[in-house]
């Protein structure tokens, strides 16, 4: 689907949907914890319901009626089973520990990005704790085996995926367990989420400078919840209101543990200076990737130069996101360079647009785009917009709800 906007300002008012990392882990927690769960404000994205297709084919009983799951627990868990982790890094990279700790022998589909985004850690530690990988470079794989507890040391670097998957998995080995950074640990707030969701699932995980211990004998405990909304999806509205759209944005959670609420600060800060242009900034992206495609945007139209800084795995997302936001912000008339771990953006009162661009088969680089093409001269065609089904299938409602003029072509 291609998707043409006609420049104009977004006004209204938005609720973001409930949070696509959030819900991947209550519904991991509920399916692994003894009897049944509610979760309410689960929203059915792409992969959201693949996680719940996923724990399915583990064993457990998940029933979706609108926005509300019911989840029994795996009592069983099958001997072999096929999962589709479609185009989700979280699925994957939090399904292979929690399958291999099942002992589950698991073949794992994948498409789009996902058969080359990395899962090394996982590589290198299972052999030695009882999971061997039948692996080459690619998807489909299989790993075979039950996973035990003790000692794990991951690159904090790569991906936090790979520390809230072993968090998750873990307990289910009865042992007392450590993962041990070998690096910073990038996206640190995710991991924060992961042990927060899990404390409310009955499990407690002490941290350390460099680890995260997961005492002997714990069980996960069913639990009820609504899943809180979503802050990553929220900052698309948020930028636009730094360019001048009037979105009222409801229903988030200020103390949330999700680290793209910051993003509500950088837009605080960046306000117009006397000379009636926005101040430019620098952000580091070690703790908010999410946030980077939507941040160029915002740099773009900064009176100045913007940095966004300690960004090399951006290029290991659905997309290569440095690149693509270097390629389609320059398309549209910005100037915007990428390096192998930032992006320097030069920005502009305005963009000429008038192009078509490339969503790049990834939901946030097709969201900034539409966020971008408020601010343009002219209109902006996006190639491939039904790739917002990943995180956000309503979104381009949405965005007409506010007055955005987005035509299906
Ligand atoms: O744990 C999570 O829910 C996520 C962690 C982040 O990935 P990395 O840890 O690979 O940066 C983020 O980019 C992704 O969208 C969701
Ligand atoms: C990177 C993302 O998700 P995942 O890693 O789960 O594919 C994302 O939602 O931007």
């Amino acid at each position: 689907m291609d998707i043409k906007i006609t420049p104009t300002k977004l006004r209204g008012t938005v609720t973001p949907p409930p949070s696509k990392s959030a819900a991947h882990r209550m519904l991991i927690a509920a399916a692994l914890a003894e009897g049944t769960s509610v979760i309410e404000r689960l929203y059915p994205s792409v992969d959201i319901m693949t996680t719940v297709e996923a724990m399915r084919q583990l064993g457990a009983e998940i029933e979706v009626q609108g926005d509300r799951a019911v989840v029994r627990g795996i009592g069983n868990a099958p001997e072999s089973a096929v999962l589709d982790c479609c185009e989700s890094g979280s699925t994957l990279r939090f399904l292979i520990p929690v399958a291999a700790a099942l002992g589950v022998r698991t073949e794992f589909l994948g498409r789009g990005k996902l058969p080359e985004r990395p899962i090394t850690p996982y590589l290198e530690e299972f052999p030695c704790h009882g999971v061997e990988f039948d692996y080459s470079n690619t998807m489909p794989f299989t790993i075979n085996g039950k996973l035990t507890g003790g000692r794990y040391e991951i690159d904090g670097g790569i991906s936090s995926q790979f520390i809230t998957g072993l968090l998750l998995a873990l307990p289910l080995t009865g042992e007392r367990s450590e993962i041990v950074l070998t690096s910073h640990l990038e996206s640190r707030p995710y991991v924060d989420m992961t042990i927060d969701v899990m404390r409310k699932y009955g499990v407690n995980v002490e941290v350390t400078e460099n680890s995260f211990i997961i005492p002997e004998g714990q069980k996960f405990v069913a639990c009820d919840g609504a899943v809180e909304g979503d802050h990553s999806q929220g900052a698309f509205f948020e930028v636009a209101n730094s360019l001048g759209s009037e979105v009222d944005i409801r229903g988030l959670n200020e103390n949330s543990f999700q680290g793209d609420k910051k993003i509500i600060e950088i837009c605080e800060k960046i306000v117009y200076n006397e000379n009636g242009k926005l101040n430019p900034f620098t952000v580091s992206a070690a703790d908010i990737p999410d946030l980077v495609p939507i941040l160029a945007v915002l740099g773009s139209f900064c009176g100045g130069e913007s940095r966004i800084i300690d960004a090399a795995r951006l290029r290991l997302k659905e997309s290569d996101r440095l690149a693509a936001m270097e390629e389609t912000l320059n398309a549209l008339g910005g100037d915007v360079t990428a390096t192998a771990d930032s992006l320097i953006i030069k920005g502009k009162e305005s963009l000429a647009g008038g192009a078509e661009v490339s969503a790049h088969n990834d939901h946030r680089i097709a969201m900034a785009m539409a966020i971008a093409a408020t601010r343009c001269e002219k209109p902006v065609m996006i190639r491939g917009a039904e790739c917002v089904r990943k995180s956000y299938p309503d979104f381009w409602e949405v965005y007409r709800s506010l007055g955005g003029i987005a035509e299906e072509i």
